[in-house]
């Protein structure tokens, strides 16, 4: 075939350029792929096609190798007609032309594309490089067989960290020479550093896609933990394996201090003397301790079942439950004294103190409940009052409690317009009762006496003990005519009057046996009638008295009245 037929037919670009650097002849394909036509092309420099700065050194290689031949080709960086850069490869061969003179045949394909897609991939791995070389993880890429082939910076710095050398990425180094349970560079003979080697054994076989394996690697002055995760991308051909460790040591701190802090707390809330318990806003309960159960009856698990809420508070008193809990939720903290209810359904006093739990962003999700059984604050409060208010030995309200008490009856009378009664009532010869058989039998005598007066009143009066053998008596809600409410209180006065005279069997120790005594006494009555008229309690006192002291010095066992000076 003529060359010219060649040249036309190439599907490559095609140029022949004689010793000076001119186009002697060139294909269409040459043309385009600098973007002139061949009259542009012919009869001018080759380096046309060069950069300008590089164009002397490129005709000086051109003529070199017509010269003394050798291999001239290779990559080029050209510009096309437009300005465009674009990358050619060429070949070169030397061609004698009609004159003898060689020639230089140049072959020359388009390559920008391909350069650009190479560019690109580099330009990717470097990404992608850079990316793992950001992570703070340790990660390393396998061959099937378990060649390393890449490691980020992460994994080759932990590697210089226990002592390996770098270098091992450049020998082929086996991944599994490297973490073979007694290898260095691992956590040397542990249970987790075997079952890594076996996993990663079957990872590398494809009879696993994955596995995460948490380890120890404690160095001599430092505690660390990490988590390997090894993932075979099946995707990938030929597969690869990823292997990347994470130093969690951190987090496992952070667990272990959780979790002693955790320990602690519950240590803590169960060895409290008070019930405690937390519960979630819908009522279901998440903690309750061995002392709420404890003092309510019911067992953890009646607590903790769900929507329980809060079995031991009296159904009746539900609505301030709910009213508390509204409080409680918008920031005020709940205190309340309530009656709770046992599981067996007897009751006992507690105190109870509310408060919520919020979230982050002070939203509240939990009310903690502090349980205090105050049985015993509450009887040693009943105590401390009965010991100021009442006599011990006959229970009944003593000097302090009848002054309210009387101020009171006042009070009311100024109310009601009704009269008032008080009786002042000694016991007549006492003191040789106690004299012949004791203080003890006296007291029984005192105790019995009591015990009559409250059975001749009715429940709103009062019968207090003044001292010795001195008791008095108030009648309320009298008449308020004074001669229909004094007709009343002669009636009560009179009946007391008898009550006290009926004989008394004593119990009494005879020879270290028990026996009775009859002893018979009477009592002198001393009565002041009264309604809120210029009287105060000192009058009222004073006026009965003289009145008591009138029974006795006319002869006992009689009822005196004193009718006060507003009244005659
Ligand atoms: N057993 C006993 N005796 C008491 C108690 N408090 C006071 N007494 C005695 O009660 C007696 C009261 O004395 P008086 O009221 O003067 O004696 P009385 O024999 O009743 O004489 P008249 O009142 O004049 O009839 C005294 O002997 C006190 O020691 C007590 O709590 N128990």
């Amino acid at each position: 075939m003529p060359f010219d037929e060649v040249l036309r037919q190439s599907p490559i670009g095609m140029a022949v350029i004689n010793f000076d650097g001119t186009y002697e002849a060139l294909n269409e394909v040459y043309c385009n792929i600098y973007g002139y036509t061949k009259a542009q092309m012919l009869g001018h420099c080759f380096t046309m096609v060069f950069k300008p700065e590089a164009r002397a050194s490129v005709l000086e290689l051109h003529q070199r190798f017509l010269k003394t031949g050798g291999i001239l080709g290779g990559e080029w960086e050209v510009q096309r007609a437009d300005g465009t850069v674009l990358h050619v490869i060429s070949e070169s061969a030397q061609v004698p032309g009609i004159d003898g003179t060689m020639r230089r045949l140049v072959y020359v394909t388009d390559i920008t594309t391909r350069k650009k897609i190479e560019r690109d991939l580099e330009a990717s791995h470097l990404f992608v490089h850079s990316v793992l070389d950001a992570l703070p993880a340790q990660i390393c890429v396998l061959d099937e067989k378990g060649i390393i082939l890449s490691a980020n910076s992460a994994w080759i710095n932990f590697l210089i960290s226990n002592g390996g050398n770098p270098e091992i990425l450049l020998k082929q180094t086996s991944y599994l020479d490297l973490c073979k349970p007694d290898a260095k560079v691992t956590n040397k003979g542990s249970l987790e550093a075997e079952l890594f080697y076996e996993k990663l054994l079957e990872v590398l076989a494809g009879d696993n896609n994955y596995f995460e394996i948490e380890y120890p690697s404690h160095l001599p002055d430092e505690r660390r933990w990490f988590i390997a995760r090894v993932t075979r991308i099946p995707s990938a051909e030929p597969p690869r394996i990823i292997v990347s460790h994470d130093n969690v040591t951190a987090l496992k701190v952070a667990q272990v201090e959780l979790h002693e802090s955790l320990t602690f707390t519950r240590k803590l809330i169960n060895s409290m003397q008070d019930g405690f318990t937390v519960l979630e806003r819908n009522g279901r309960a998440l903690e309750v301790n061995p002392a709420l159960c404890r003092m309510t009856g019911f067992m953890d698990t009646e607590l903790l079942r769900s929507g329980a809420g809060f079995p031991y508070w009296p159904q009746d008193e539900n609505d301030q439950l709910q009213a508390l809990l509204q409080r409680v939720l918008q920031g005020a903290e709940g205190e309340i004294e309530v009656s709770l209810i046992r599981k067996n359904g007897t009751r006992f006093p507690a105190n109870m103190t509310f408060s919520c739990v919020k979230d982050e962003n002070g939203y509240p999700i939990n009310y903690i409940a502090t349980i205090k059984d105050i049985t015993e604050r509450k009887r040693m409060e009943d105590d401390v009052h009965r010991l100021a208010f009442y006599d011990p030995l006959t229970n009944l309200p003593n000097r302090r409690l009848l002054h309210d008490r009387i101020e009171q009856s006042i009070a009311a009378g100024k109310r009601s317009g009704n009269h008032a009664a008080l009786l002042m009532i000694d016991l007549d010869n006492f003191k040789p009762l106690n004299d012949n058989f004791g203080h003890d039998v006296g007291d029984l005598l005192l105790i019995e006496v009591a015990s009559r007066l409250r059975s001749c009143v009715r429940e709103i009066d009062t019968v207090a003990r003044f001292g010795g053998d001195e008791f008095v008596v108030i009648i309320s809600e009298l008449q308020s005519e004074s001669g229909n409410s004094k007709n009343q209180v002669t009636v009560i006065a009179e009946k007391i009057r008898n009550a006290l005279c009926t004989p008394y069997m004593l119990p009494i120790q005879y020879d270290g046996k028990p026996e009775y005594i009859e002893h018979r006494c009477s009592a002198s009555i001393g009565v002041a009638l009264f309604n809120s008229h210029n009287t105060t309690e000192t009058q009222v006192m004073k006026w009965a008295d003289k009145a008591m002291y009138q029974a006795k010095d006319d002869g006992r066992n009689l009822i005196r009245f004193y009718v006060a000076p507003s009244l005659q």
